[in-house]
């Protein structure tokens, strides 16, 4: 589905990704791992182009999108949900929704399944998003994401600030989707990159993983490595 091969990326002379290379499957988690700082948004933002790579290459479903604009990824199938959520407070929860849907055609409605997966936001329809709790923002993040019927979910963080009932939510959700993506897409399993720093939801959610540290990938594996490899001392602070 995705393949990055040798990123390097820079922020000014700093060098933040150094030669990541990594792999992302239909109907597959793979938590991406590792310490504050160390380049994990940078490395999600650098897929979805938000930031520039210097070198190497992004490849969806074949198509070279290296150098592809943002709204391009979104339109290829990748959907993002941004560390901090970027819920636009002063817009209903329906607003919030619709703006998923600016790479679609004008007039595609919102897929009542995103209703299904997330009923709180139903009834919140015409609430303003800053009224929203940090959980419900977040799943209308996740929401917004969906409305355009990605193939490739990229989730920066999601559980940051969230309590643990709707934390498990999300993970049921995240779940669902791997393995039976949207009816809208025809029911295609999902290719899932969730960063992620509580340990026990990602080692939970994972199919397989990666661990990043000072812009490098030092362990990636399947989850049932995770364990032996000693990825929780890895990640730990
Ligand atoms: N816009 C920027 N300009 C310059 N340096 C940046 C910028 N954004 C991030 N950095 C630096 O790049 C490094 C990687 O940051 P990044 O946010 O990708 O890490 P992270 O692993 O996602 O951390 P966190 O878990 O805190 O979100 C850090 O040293 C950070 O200070």
């Amino acid at each position: 589905m995705l393949i990055a091969q040798n990123l390097q990326q820079y922020y000014g002379g700093s060098h933040i990704l150094r030669d990541v290379s990594l792999r992302v499957q239909p109907g597959r988690i793979t938590v991406l791992l590792g310490r504050n700082g160390v380049g994990k948004t940078t490395l999600l933002k650098s897929l979805m182009g938000l930031v520039p790579v210097k070198s190497g290459e992004v490849r969806l479903q074949g198509q070279d999108i290296t150098r592809a604009k943002p709204f391009e990824r979104a339109r290829a199938g990748i959907g993002y949900v941004p560390q901090g959520r970027e819920i636009f407070g002063r817009l209903t929860v329906a607003e919030n929704l619709a703006l998923g849907l600016a790479t679609r055609p004008a007039g595609t409605p919102i897929p009542p399944e995103l209703f299904e997966l997330f009923p709180v936001l139903q009834q919140m329809l015409q609430r303003r998003g800053g009224d929203l709790s940090g959980g419900q923002q977040q799943q209308l993040a996740i929401a917004r994401a969906l409305a355009a019927g990605p193939r490739l979910l990229i989730l920066d963080e999601p559980t940051e600030g969230i309590q643990p009932n709707i934390i498990q939510d999300i993970g049921r959700v995240i779940r669902r989707l791997a393995e039976r993506g949207l009816a809208a897409n025809g029911g295609q399993p999902m290719a899932v990159l969730l960063c992620e720093q509580y340990y026990d939801f990602a080692e939970e959610l994972a199919d397989d993983y990666l661990v990043l540290e000072r812009g490098a990938v030092i362990s990636a594996g399947s989850r049932s490595e995770m364990v032996s490899r000693g990825v929780r001392q890895l990640v730990s602070i």
